[in-house]
């Protein structure tokens, strides 16, 4: 079994990292440039400074090459994943693909598996998420992940392969709970950085978690995912991480906000788009996402966070 990460953004190069414990990885860049830098230097300067790269990591921008292995895992922003894998369709066909991205697609409203179906229809496709940070990942630091798989075939076959000594996996069939709880708690953690970054403090952090989490799983279970997936790791899991962790691009970005500061737009922040297509089907659905409406407004600039904050306080009162 040998495995190919494609995307040398943090998080495939920190998974790459953790898998080449196990075996052989090879890390694809679009990047010609970058990828000679990294396999020449052994690190990962843009994306993950100051981590080594282990000797099994061949860094490659050969996509020929990277697609040969038999499981892929694909680690690129969501709002980049049609493309990418449109780009490369011919090679891909056929593979196991492992999306790795957090997040909605603003044109369509769907998430990565769906993506993976419509652009290369005969893939098999799988979704690893969950508390993970990088960073931590690299370091060798530990966590537990979602495997999600609508074949529990593959996705026990998955589980062993992609297992490692820092990453415990949990499999599940509820591939639809596993892709939102994901993608909406990015949009939880820039609400809660913005409301910290306000000044508002400890208490309304854990209001905004806690009603954030309502809105997760009203929206999941619309969409037909189970209860207990978004009480697991990708959902109840990342969203305590993400929402209480400045290593959070998500969080850092929300920060800003809430502090009026600056904020590098290079850098990959998903809970953005993601807010907005919520919001977009929440409307069409009729469907009540307060949360999410006010981080897509204040991602936006269509209003303030102060404003964001007065608006959620002064809705009408409701049952819990
Ligand atoms: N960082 C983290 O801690 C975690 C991230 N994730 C998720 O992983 C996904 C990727 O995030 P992350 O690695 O952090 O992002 P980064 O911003 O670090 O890197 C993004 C990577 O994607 C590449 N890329 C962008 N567009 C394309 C394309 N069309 N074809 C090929 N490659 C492309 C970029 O290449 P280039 O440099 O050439 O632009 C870059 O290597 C996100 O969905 C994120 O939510 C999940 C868990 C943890
Ligand atoms: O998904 C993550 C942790 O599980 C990473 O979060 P950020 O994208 O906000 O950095």
């Amino acid at each position: 079994m040998s495995i190919s990460v494609l995307g040398s953004g943090a998080f495939g190069t920190a998974l790459a990292i953790s898998l080449a414990g196990n075996g052989p990885v090879t890390l694809w860049s679009r990047d010609t440039k970058q990828a000679q830098l990294m396999q020449e230097n052994r690190e990962n300067a843009a994306r993950l400074p100051n981590i080594g790269l282990p000797d099994r990591i061949t860094v490659t921008s050969d996509i020929a090459l990277a697609s040969q292995s038999d499981i892929l895992l694909v680690s690129v922003p969501m709002q980049k994943l049609r493309g990418a894998l449109r780009d490369y369709a011919a090679v891909l066909a056929g593979k196991t693909l492992v999306a790795c991205c957090k997040g909605i697609e603003l044109s369509t409203g769907l998430g990565p598996i769906s993506v993976i179906r419509e652009t290369v229809p005969d893939a098999h496709p799988a979704l690893l998420t969950g508390p993970s940070f990088a960073d931590d990942i690299a370091r060798g630091l530990p966590t537990a992940l979602t495997l999600a798989c609508k074949d529990d075939v593959l996705n026990q076959k998955l589980q062993h392969d992609l297992s490692t000594a820092n990453l415990r996996l949990y499999r599940t069939t509820d591939v639809i709970g596993a892709e939102l709880g994901g993608a909406l708690k990015n949009v939880m953690a820039i609400g809660c950085g913005a409301c910290i970054g306000e000044g508002m403090g400890e208490s309304a952090r854990a209001a905004l978690m806690t009603r954030g989490f309502a809105e997760m799983q009203r929206f999941a279970l619309m969409r037909g995912a189970r209860p207990d997936t978004l009480m697991g790791l990708s959902g109840m899991g990342d969203l305590v991480l993400t929402c209480s962790s400045a290593l959070s691009r998500n969080y850092r970005y929300g920060l800003a906000l809430g502090r009026q500061d600056d904020f590098d737009t290079n850098t990959t922040v998903e809970g953005v788009a993601t807010a907005q297509a919520l919001t977009k089907i929440a409307a069409a659905e009729g469907l009540d996402m307060p949360i999410s409406k006010v981080v897509a407004e204040i991602s936006s600039g269509e209003c303030s966070v102060g404003e964001a904050i007065r608006w959620l306080l002064n809705r009408p009162l409701k049952e819990e």
